[in-house]
């Protein structure tokens, strides 16, 4: 295969990418309240409105390994995929019912300071830790995927590219706060679309057009109809990916404080549920987007797999390969598709840098220190950013020594490290007789599961492997089946093979149940010890029908003098009174007895 070279356009493109995003975090590190407080720079002043969070929810977990990954799953294996835009229904609705609610009127800076509301100081810090080891490896992942992918097929050096997007992004995070975050992701999601429509119109109109590409999808059987085998070793069926796609889409929209900080940053309550609404439609897009680019891609190449010439590349660099060999004559476009790939990537690791920054600060160091100044917290909170910029860069050398199905390594991460937390913030907010003890333990065992199935997988090749051969007109071999044929696996292997789609909801159940088993062990809570507003009412209704001992009657309690809360949620950790938006956030407030967040004040 030849190489192909970029033109000067193109890098010129790809600069004015770089130094647009630069620009939007100068404009907003001078403007504003200058980054002067940690409310402004981890928390945007808690003022965005609906469209831009919209934008900036789909950008923080939509990297240039969904937009490579995802036409080159669907190019090899047809549109089953695709099914996972089922789980988005109940992956947004959920959080805007159910999480927004909850976190929102609780008036938290980090998602982890409500494990201390509701459990301990411990579990927290344990809900904090394992969120850093997520967003740590995955934005590795992050920032190596575009430069490597577009250096194993062009004269990109990817070293160069790798230390060109960390250091920009690290810069305008830095210096820019969260408002910079938000809106370089408005910008770099617009640029994402662009690039990806720009490679479907070229590329459907040099195959000869719409009716060409779909006789040829459709005749190398790469249309997928509804897969509705209930097997969960099954690599991407119906169930995997909408049941289970539900879990993967909690565990990052619900929970991840990423997604929370974008909750927490809008002005209202009522705001931030909208932006749920409406990211809905955006990543529908963004989803219909990959996985008509892997159609095309498809009918371009039908069945020849490129892959082989490229030495040894994965499918994921015949992906770059196939937009250089589209896009290469047109001026510019070439640029575009660079612009998006880095839009793409920029966007999620700069989501990376602010949240850990903030969960860093917030939940580990501020309730240490009780008393640091707001100037010291914002200089340190702003060196924190850097320095997790920087470990971005050591984390893509780490990256580029592992080397797998980009997609399936994200997508493995997020279940195996976010499903467990998921699994906690789910203990909290629907089972009131969890203990903090049973939360730790749980949390343990979740993720102990998680990653017995995960390596165990690895190491056995059951889950993930090798690809099959795409040929132009069978039928895409399903992965696993296949191999369990050759193997007649035994129960541990079929363990192993557990769908990774499955990841986020088996450790978010095993987390659940070992929690509340422990939990009941070693003493289930009581009404009058839960932190006001830190429970979903939903239980609350169901207890009617427990046996005594286990029911929590809402403001009819048992004890005359009520004991205060442990801590009134409406603090910030340094112990100033929060800001308090009119009316939204203070609805809980009023009846101080009940552990149940008011839901008849919802919107
Ligand atoms: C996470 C979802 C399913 C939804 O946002 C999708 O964007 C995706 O497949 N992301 C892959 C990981 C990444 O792009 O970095
Ligand atoms: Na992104």
């Amino acid at each position: 295969m030849d190489r192909k070279f970029f033109k000067v356009t193109d890098y010129v493109i790809f600069g004015l990418l770089l130094a647009a995003s630069a620009g939007i975090g100068l404009y907003h590190a001078v403007s504003g309240g200058r980054q002067r407080t940690t409310q402004e720079f981890l928390m945007a002043d808690r003022s965005m409105r609906c469209l831009p969070v919209s934008l900036s929810l789909i950008a923080s977990f939509q990297s240039a390994v969904a937009i490579v990954g995802v036409p080159a799953e669907v190019y090899a294996h047809g549109t089953q995929y695709w099914f996972i835009g089922c789980a988005y229904v109940l992956g947004l609705l959920i959080p805007a019912h159910v999480f927004i609610p909850l976190l929102y009127r609780l008036h938290l800076s980090s998602a982890y300071q409500y494990l201390e509301l509701r459990f301990s100081k411990a579990v927290r810090v344990c809900g904090t830790l394992t969120f850093i080891f997520q967003m740590v490896v995955y934005m590795g992942v992050c920032v190596y995927t575009p430069a490597f992918a577009l250096s194993a097929v062009t004269g990109f050096q990817p070293w160069g590219a790798v230390l060109a997007t960390g250091l920009v992004c690290t810069l305008y995070t830095a210096m820019g706060g969260l408002k910079a975050v938000i809106w370089t992701d408005v910008f770099q999601t617009a640029v994402m679309f662009a690039g990806q429509l720009a490679v479907i119109v070229v590329g459907v109109q040099k195959t000869g057009g719409p009716a060409e590409v779909w006789r040829k999808v459709w005749e190398g059987n790469r249309i997928s109809g509804l897969d509705l085998n209930p097997d969960p070793t099954e690599r991407h069926t119906f169930w995997t990916l909408g049941v289970g796609g539900v879990f993967l889409m909690l565990a990052l929209y619900g929970v991840n404080q990423a997604q929370v900080q974008r909750y927490l940053s809008s002005r209202t309550e009522r705001e931030a549920v909208r932006s749920c609404y409406m990211a809905f439609p955006a990543l529908q897009l963004a989803l219909a987007l990959s996985c008509i680019m892997g159609l095309v891609m498809f009918a371009r190449y039908c069945g020849e797999d490129v892959s082989a010439g490229l030495g040894g590349a994965s499918r994921d660099a015949m992906v770059v390969d196939f937009v250089m060999d589209m896009l290469q004559d047109l001026p510019g476009l070439p640029g575009l598709f660079i612009a998006c790939l880095f839009s793409a990537a920029l966007s999620t690791i700069s989501s990376a840098f602010n949240s850990l920054a903030t969960v860093t600060m917030e939940d580990l160091i501020r309730p240490r220190f009780p008393a640091m100044s707001e100037e010291t917290a914002t200089r340190l909170s702003k060196s924190l950013a850097l320095s997790y910029g920087l470990l971005c860069l050591v984390m893509a050398f780490l990256t580029h020594l592992m080397g797998d199905s980009v997609l399936q390594v994200a997508l493995k991460i997020f279940g195996m490290v976010g499903g467990p937390v998921l699994g906690l913030f789910c203990l909290g907010m629907f089972f009131p007789w969890a203990n903090s003890t049973g939360a730790g333990v749980g949390l343990g065992a979740g993720l102990a599961a998680a990653f017995w199935v995960g390596i165990g997988s690895v190491v056995t090749r059951s889950g993930a492997g090798r690809a099959p051969p795409v040929s132009c007109s069978a039928v895409p071999p399903s992965h696993n089946s296949s191999e369990a044929v050759l193997r007649a696996p035994s129960g541990l292997q079929r363990f192993y093979s557990l769908s990774y789609m499955w990841y986020s909801g088996f450790s978010c159940c095993c987390v659940v149940l070992v929690g509340l088993a422990v939990s009941f062990l070693t003493g289930p809570m009581k009404e009058e010890e839960l932190t006001p507003g830190t429970v979903f009412p939903l239980v609350g209704s169901v207890l009617r029908f427990l046996p005594d001992e286990l029911k929590f009657c809402r403001g009819d309690r048992p004890t005359a003098s009520p004991p205060e809360p442990p801590e009134p949620p409406h603090k910030t950790p340094n112990g100033l009174p929060a800001l308090q938006d009119a009316g939204e956030t203070a609805s809980f407030l009023p009846d101080r007895r009940s552990p149940f967040v008011e839901y008849e004040t919802a919107v």
